[in-house]
């Protein structure tokens, strides 16, 4: 199976790390023509990935083009951006897996559903779970979620992605391993707030404990089985998101617990914190299924320039009720 990766951010380089095992070629797309050199010349994503030495297998490139005749495209694209670099790329009925987190602001569409627009022909496979991408790209062990409605095409991308130090877990369950990746960004930026505040470690695990319960909620309301958000793609992602300032969405709500407006800590950043941009939307799609999700509903307050002691004190004076 010959793989293309669309994205040469952290994501999109540990990921064509990942296929290369054994030598095996790589076509890696990065919109930064410098991220492209790097890679080629150096071995090395200097921009986003740094430290990571990365086999000579993996060919970069900044002409989308070059993924024509790939037998599974891996979408790692910021969500935001998806639709545009789906629509100029060479797509026709190649597998697309994707990488990405997040929902798509205006259209309230999952990845999966923005892919199926726009490349209508394109079966569609997800692989989520609880991957920092220094980690991976450093062969450290972790499991994901690979969901995909047709067993044949999951079982040949399985096989072909899997390693000793990388398991994929299978799943028909699309939506709900794209609606945990999504909702536990969001969730990640309020443990954040809890950890850059200094509210304590009880706190944070019951911000993790009913932030889950949000998940799940809003999943199974979308269409998603709840076991999918209980496995590494929901609650496993939220646990390890939630905990580290590895990820940038915690040391997002870090800053903003600290009392720095979201304008200060987003500009000049080159990486992604996609719970930032997920928020809103999320909001806006809890509110059309009639959703209660107050946790998310802060998280966007916060963003929205509200501080920190307020918006926890709203949270903590919502009438009691049952867990
Ligand atoms: N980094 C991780 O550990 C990790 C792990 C799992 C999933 N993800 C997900 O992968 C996706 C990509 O994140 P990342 O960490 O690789 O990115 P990154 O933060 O390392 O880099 C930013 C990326 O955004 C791209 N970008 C910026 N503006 C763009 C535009 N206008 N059009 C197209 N692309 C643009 C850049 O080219 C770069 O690839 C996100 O949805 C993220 O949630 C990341
Ligand atoms: O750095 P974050 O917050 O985007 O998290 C990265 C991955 O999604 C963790 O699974």
């Amino acid at each position: 199976m010959r793989i293309g990766v669309i994205g040469g951010g952290a994501w999109g380089t540990a990921l064509a790390q990942v296929a290369a095992r054994g030598g095996q070629p790589v076509t890696l797309w990065a919109r930064e023509p410098e991220v492209v050199a790097a890679i080629n010349d150096a071995r090395e994503n200097t921009t986003f990935l740094k430290g990571a030495a990365l086999s000579d297998s993996i060919h970069a490139t900044g002409d989308l083009a070059d993924l024509a005749y790939h037998d599974a495209l891996l979408v790692v694209a910021p969500a935001q951006h998806v639709r545009a670099v789906l629509a100029a790329a060479p797509v026709g009925a190649t597998p697309l897996v994707l990488c990405a987190k997040g929902i798509e602001a205006g259209t309230r569409l999952l990845v999966g559903e923005v892919a199926r627009a726009v490349a209508p022909s394109a079966p569609v496979a997800v692989l989520s779970g609880p991957t920092f991408a220094h980690e991976v790209a450093a062969g450290k062990p972790t499991a994901v979620t690979l969901a995909c409605a047709d067993p044949g095409l999951r079982d040949r991308l399985a096989a072909r992605l899997a390693s000793p130090a990388f398991r994929p877990y299978a799943s028909d369950d699309v939506v709900g391993a794209e609606i945990g990746g999504a909702v536990k960004n969001v969730l990640a930026i309020a443990c954040g707030v809890v950890e850059g505040a200094g509210l304590g470690q009880n706190a944070r695990a019951a911000l993790i404990a009913r932030g889950f319960a949000e998940m799940t909620r809003f999943g199974l309301a979308r269409g998603a089985r709840a076991e999918t958000l209980a496995g590494l793609s929901g609650l496993g992602d939220l646990v390890l998101t939630c905990s580290s300032t590895s990820s940038r969405n915690f040391s997002l709500g870090v800053g903003l617990g600290q009392g720095r407006s979201a304008a200060e800590l987003m500009a000049d950043r080159r990486t992604v914190a996609e719970g930032a941009h997920t928020a809103p939307v999320l909001r806006e799609a809890a509110a059309a299924a009639n959703v209660d999700m107050p946790v998310v509903a802060a998280v966007c307050d916060l963003l929205g320039g509200a501080a920190a002691a307020a918006v926890v004190e709203r949270l903590l004076a919502r009438p009691l009720r049952a867990e």
